[in-house]
């Protein structure tokens, strides 16, 4: 097997969705920190890697793949001892392909809303529909999950990893309410307990949401 780097940083979502397949994938690899405070992305060493200038970014042996989605259905399709997290079947993987769709566009837009302001123009005050729409998003999973103890049913797939990823920085402006939402708070409990979950995820994601923490937002 030839080298693998991933380039990003903890704080950001989905490059922890990558390490959380990484890790489940038991595969070695080097891990390059682009530090988007310090604008390191947009260097023109970074920028050869990945001209969107976004993280997280792969380098196989010179194969330069950005992306958090398809970056994990690549490594699974490449280097899974089997396909349980990205199956073959194409009606499961058509599942999974839906919920990692629903990761890019409703999920990461409805996150981006409230930390874009928060992070990048200093304004504390969140919005209450913007709150609302995370809540939205809550019972949408919540509906996913009546199907099964994963977000695709009842194997674990690399949608749960996206979703997990996204959700731990949220959980501060929104906890999920365990009468409203049983399966998926369940299901958090569930996936907390992987036993790479801490070091690729929890742990990683200390810092952002202390940050988040530390910007004392109010919502309105
Ligand atoms: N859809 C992409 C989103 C990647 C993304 O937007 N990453 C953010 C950090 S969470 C980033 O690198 N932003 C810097 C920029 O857009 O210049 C993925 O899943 O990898």
């Amino acid at each position: 097997m030839g080298k693998l780097t991933l380039y990003g940083i903890d704080g950001s979502p989905p490059v922890r969705s990558v390490l959380l397949t990484l890790r489940a994938l038991n595969l070695d690899f080097d891990y390059k920190i682009v530090n988007l405070m310090e604008k390191e992305h947009l260097k023109p060493e970074f920028l050869k890697i990945n001209p969107l200038h976004t993280v997280p970014a792969l380098d196989d042996n010179g194969f330069y793949l950005a992306d958090s989605h398809a970056i994990n259905s690549y490594l699974v399709s490449k280097y899974g001892r089997n396909d349980s997290l990205y199956p073959k079947d194409l009606k499961k993987r058509a599942i999974v392909d839906q919920r990692l769709h629903y990761d890019s566009s409703v999920v990461t837009s409805t996150g981006r809303a409230i930390t874009f302001p928060l992070f990048w123009e200093n304004k504390t005050e969140i919005p209450q529909a913007r709150i609302d729409a995370l809540e939205g998003v809550y019972k949408s999973l919540n509906l996913f999950l009546e199907n099964g103890n994963y977000l695709a049913g009842d194997n674990l797939t690399i949608a749960d990893f996206h979703v997990i990823a996204g959700l731990t920085g949220f959980f501060v402006f929104l906890p999920v309410d365990a009468t409203k939402y049983p399966e998926l708070a369940a299901w958090i409990k569930r996936i907390k307990e992987l036993p790479y979950y801490e070091e690729a995820n929890g742990s990683r994601a200390a810092q952002i949401i202390e940050f988040i923490k530390s910007k004392k937002f109010t919502i309105v």
